[in-house]
């Protein structure tokens, strides 16, 4: 059995600018990026803002901006994943639960949202079972987004996202502004999800966070994977390759050094790979 659920093979997105007079300039924010999910498990993509994170997300659900061009092959389940297929595919075998909150309708109650307008009494049924999964009240369904707190807000979106029991689940910074009880919460969320057979693809900036349930990780730096490593790797630094996941692992809070002394110059290290990556 096949049981690599997505492929994505010199994935490239570009961005043409016009500047002033005639002049063009190419913007590579995406640039040959490999990467594949296998079932049962959880991907983490880290890196910082503007590596390209949400770009690759976006990417595989087929909802770039209008103004990109991308190159190089995705791959659902072993077929080519083609702008039509994926676009019957969203929302159901292909879920994004997204980066801003601001996906929710706020002119609709979340039933409606989490049931996708559709009545029927086994999707209200399983409605029901998929609140009580994530910890949120029936009368939720009768709630505007502005009437919850964010982590419920995030809660909603996951329940969203999973109605259909998913195959592929790509999460995009899925716990901003929540404490980390909740965000912990929402990481055992994904881990229910792949242990349910999804594969889970994590964009993060928390890696500390993303190490509680990754099987592997990626590091992203301008638009280009930089390393790729299992996530047990992070447990000591000498299994790091490339210096600026070493500096990654060495920001984390239980790696900084007891008596406040710096560990390593993270401004070094940034402007090392400013000049090798030209930003
Ligand atoms: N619509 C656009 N037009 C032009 N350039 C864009 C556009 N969207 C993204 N980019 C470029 O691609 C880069 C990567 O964007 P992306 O949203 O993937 O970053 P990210 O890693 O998700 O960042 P964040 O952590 O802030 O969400 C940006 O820094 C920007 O240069
Ligand atoms: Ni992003």
């Amino acid at each position: 059995m096949n049981d690599t659920i997505l492929e994505v093979k010199d994935l490239s997105v570009t961005f043409t600018q016009y500047e002033r007079g005639f002049s063009r300039r190419t913007i590579h924010a995406v640039e040959k990026m490999d990467l594949e999910i296998k079932s049962g498990e959880i991907v983490a993509v880290v890196g910082s803002s503007g590596s390209g994170k949400s770009l690759l997300a976006h990417a595989i659900m087929g909802i770039l901006p209008y103004n990109s061009e991308m190159d190089g092959e995705i791959r659902f389940l072993g077929e080519p994943l083609t702008e039509k297929k994926v676009k019957r595919l969203r929302g159901h075998e292909i879920v994004l639960v997204p980066q801003s909150v601001s996906y929710l309708d706020p002119l609709m109650k979340i039933g409606d949202q989490i049931q996708n307008g559709k009545k029927d009494v086994s999707v209200k049924e399983k409605c029901l079972a998929v609140l009580k999964r994530y910890g949120l009240a029936p009368d939720i369904r009768r709630k505007y987004p502005f009437q919850l707190s964010g982590g419920m807000t995030r809660r909603v979106l996951i329940s969203t996202a999973v109605m259909e029991k998913p195959k592929l689940v790509i999460a995009d910074e899925p716990t901003p502004g929540l404490h980390l009880e909740a965000a912990t919460r929402v990481m055992g969320h994904f881990r229910e999800m792949a242990d349910d057979g999804a594969g889970v693809l994590l964009i993060t900036h928390d890696l500390e966070l993303a190490l509680l349930t990754a099987d592997r990780v990626i590091v992203l730096y301008g638009g280009r994977v930089v390393e790729e490593t299992d996530a047990a790797a992070f447990q000591d630094e000498r299994n790091l390759k490339h210096p600026y996941t070493k500096a990654l692992f060495r920001s984390m809070p239980k790696n900084w050094k007891k008596d406040g002394e710096q560990l390593c110059d993270m401004g070094e290290i940034l402007e090392d790979m400013r000049k090798e990556y030209g930003r």
